[in-house]
């Protein structure tokens, strides 16, 4: 009895001081406003919202083991004749950056296996944004007003790629060293300025004896200094302007569905941290990577067979790999296409592609108002079948990036498959336009099949007369719904007497919606637009919706309903006691 008084003093003391604590807070930083804020963030809990996740916990682990890393690392280029435990290196002349890495993997406690996580997290770390980027693209997420958060994130990827390029030309041994060679002839292929630049970035003919102490920096400190701060910046910009979600009974263009930062969106994360680190952990401990001893030093003279750069740079080895020898000789000069185009000027093109697609798509789409329920990839037939064509070139340039592992492995000959891959970069894309498109209009059949007679059972009937006849089982309310409410808006037209540039905004708007929508979803489009009137909140009043399921709730302000539609609430709203308990807020725009 004594006890249980006096531990509720001590819980009670507890609580106090940790509320004036608060308050102490609050009188200086907005605490109060911005921490219930967060508290109540709803993060929606479609698994592809973790891919994002992922990419910031692959950074974590990065930034823990880089610093692992510093503590014996040794960046210096000057020449050591090697004395360490690898016998197979013993005596022969190193850099001490190269040296030092072979002591991190083979003496220093725990180095080999910081190593290898290190290695794995990067690669995981570029995967994840790529894929990130994806769903991000795929589902019109980069829509205003997170056009500035892609511009961000584009950024983001940019600095990643340099980040895994410093970080792997650091332990100097003969494959980071080849890598190096290759920036140097890409600088070198820069017109008028290509050779300053390579001089002044290897501090004098290449090698040199300057460009791993001048990576280092880059990589241990600026690059990763520029990622937090864009990190912050783009996780912030999440904050504020609220996840999108997959459209869903209850789930308006007005409000945010999702889990709470607190408890269970924490818990979750906090989960997948540890099951990131897990992951990568293992992959650490059981399957090598870059075995810098086996590579050997850097020399100049020496290349090795089937080198392989980390596979998020493998996309400009392959256009370097498939472009013709063209050069052109002018004033004295020689201009090097063969490097300047598929090393500069392509990736140069690609990234500009990505970074402007938000704002192109909005000028051809006339996109003035803040779309927030996400986009299902079928029904943009033609964003879906770019970025298939986009995907297709890429894949293309990877795969031609170890062509010559390819050949060696199917023992094909290198210049055939060398063709076969220019071949492709320039049929596959528009095969994969054309395919997506006419597979993006089908699956939208396959929706407005199952709205109208619902999915097919096993089951199948024979009539008296004998006839059969596939039995259909009705969509639920909230499957219904979640394939009606969908936007399909129409082109713009150009007014009467308009300009050029109004004109091909015009024909741009039709070509993006030319049979953007398939002939049997027409037949249901008055459901559909009801729906739609739903989900953008225009059709308040009418609460009984056709489309919508019934107990939906939509006004945001009552959050107690009758007791008929608590039921039906709960299961399509998501208040069901078995996925945990959602929340839903109004959004602030
Ligand atoms: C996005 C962040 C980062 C990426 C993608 C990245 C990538 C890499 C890669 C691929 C390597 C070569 C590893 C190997 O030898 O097999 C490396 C080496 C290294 N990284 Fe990072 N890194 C990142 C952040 C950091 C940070 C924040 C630090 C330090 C604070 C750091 C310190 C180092 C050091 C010292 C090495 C050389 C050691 C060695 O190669 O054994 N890295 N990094
Ligand atoms: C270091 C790299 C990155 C990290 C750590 C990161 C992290 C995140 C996280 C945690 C979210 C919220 C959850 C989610 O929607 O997945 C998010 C959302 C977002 N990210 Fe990234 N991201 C990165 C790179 C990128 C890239 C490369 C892009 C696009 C080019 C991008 C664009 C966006 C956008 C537009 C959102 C808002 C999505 C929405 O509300 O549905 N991010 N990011």
């Amino acid at each position: 009895m004594k006890h249980s008084r006096v531990r509720a003093a001590r819980r009670a003391a507890l609580r106090k001081a940790a509320q004036r604590g608060f308050e102490a807070a609050d009188e200086r930083l907005p605490a109060a406003s911005g921490g219930r804020a967060l508290l109540r963030k709803a993060f929606p809990e479609h698994w592809s919202f973790l891919l994002g996740e992922l990419a910031l916990y692959s950074f974590v682990v990065l930034l823990l083991t880089g610093v692992y890393l510093t503590l014996f690392f040794d960046a210096e280029m000057t020449q050591v004749r090697y004395h360490g435990p690898y016998e197979p290196l013993r005596g022969q002349l190193m850099s001490t950056a190269y040296a030092s890495t072979l002591e991190i993997s083979f003496e220093v406690r725990g180095g080999l296996l910081i190593r290898q996580i290190h290695h794995w997290a990067a690669l995981l770390f570029a995967g994840s944004i790529g894929l990130h980027m994806l769903r991000i693209f795929f589902t019109g997420a980069f829509r205003k007003p997170r056009d500035v958060n892609w511009l961000v994130g584009m950024t983001l990827f940019v600095v990643a790629l340099a980040e895994g390029f410093s970080g792997y030309s650091l332990p100097d041994d003969l494959l980071s060293g080849t890598g190096l060679r290759i920036a140097e002839g890409v600088m070198l292929s820069i017109p008028v300025v290509g050779t300053y630049l390579a001089l002044f970035v290897f501090g004098g003919q290449f090698p040199g004896h300057e460009i791993i102490e001048r990576l280092y920096p880059l990589h241990i400190l600026l690059l990763p200094g520029l990622l937090i701060a864009l990190v912050v910046v783009h996780l912030i910009l999440v904050v504020y302007l609220q996840h999108t979600h997959f459209s869903g009974p209850g789930r308006t263009n007005k409000n945010v569905v999702g889990h709470a930062m607190v408890p269970q969106f924490a818990a979750r994360s906090t989960g997948l941290f540890f099951m990131v680190a897990g992951v990568i952990g293992l992959l650490a401990a059981v399957a090598q990577i870059n075995p810098v001893w086996d590579y050997g030093p850097y020399d100049p003279g020496k290349v090795s067979t089937a080198a392989q750069p980390d596979w998020y740079v493998g996309f400009l080895e392959g256009s370097l790999r498939l472009m013709p020898p063209f050069e052109t000789t002018l004033f004295g000069h020689t201009l090097m296409w063969n490097v300047l185009v598929p090393a500069v000027i392509l990736p140069g093109l690609m990234f500009s592609l990505l970074y402007a697609y938000p704002f192109f798509e909005r000028w051809i789409t006339g996109g003035d108002e803040t779309p927030h329920v996400c986009d299902r990839p079928r029904n943009r037939p033609v964003r879906t079948a770019l970025g298939a064509a986009g995907i297709t070139f890429y894949g293309v340039l990877l795969l031609a990036g170890g062509n010559d592992v390819i050949a060696d492995t199917f023992t094909v000959s290198l210049n055939g498959l060398t063709w076969a891959f220019r071949v492709a970069l320039v049929l596959g894309p528009p095969a994969a336009y054309l395919l997506t498109r006419r597979l993006c209009l089908s699956l939208q059949e396959r929706d407005a099949q199952r709205v109208s007679h619902g999915d097919e059972t096993s089951w199948v009937r024979q009539s008296v007369e004998g006839t059969f006849s596939a039995d259909h089982e009705q969509l639920s309310p909230s499957e219904r719904y979640r394939l009606v409410a969908q936007r399909f808006p129409g082109p713009l037209e150009a007014p009467e007497g308009a300009g050029g540039p109004r004109r091909l905004r015009a024909a741009l708007s039709h070509w993006y919606y030319r049979d953007a929508i398939s002939p049997a979803w027409r037949t249901i489009g008055h459901q559909r637009e009801r729906a739609h009137a739903a989900v953008s909140g225009a059709g308040r009043g009418s609460r009984q919706d056709v489309s919508e399921p019934r107990g939906t709730r939509r006004n945001e302000s009552s959050p107690r309903g009758s007791r008929q539609q608590g039921a039906a609430r709960r299961a399509l709203s998501g208040r069901s006691g078995r996925t945990g308990k959602r929340i839903r807020t109004p959004r602030r725009r």
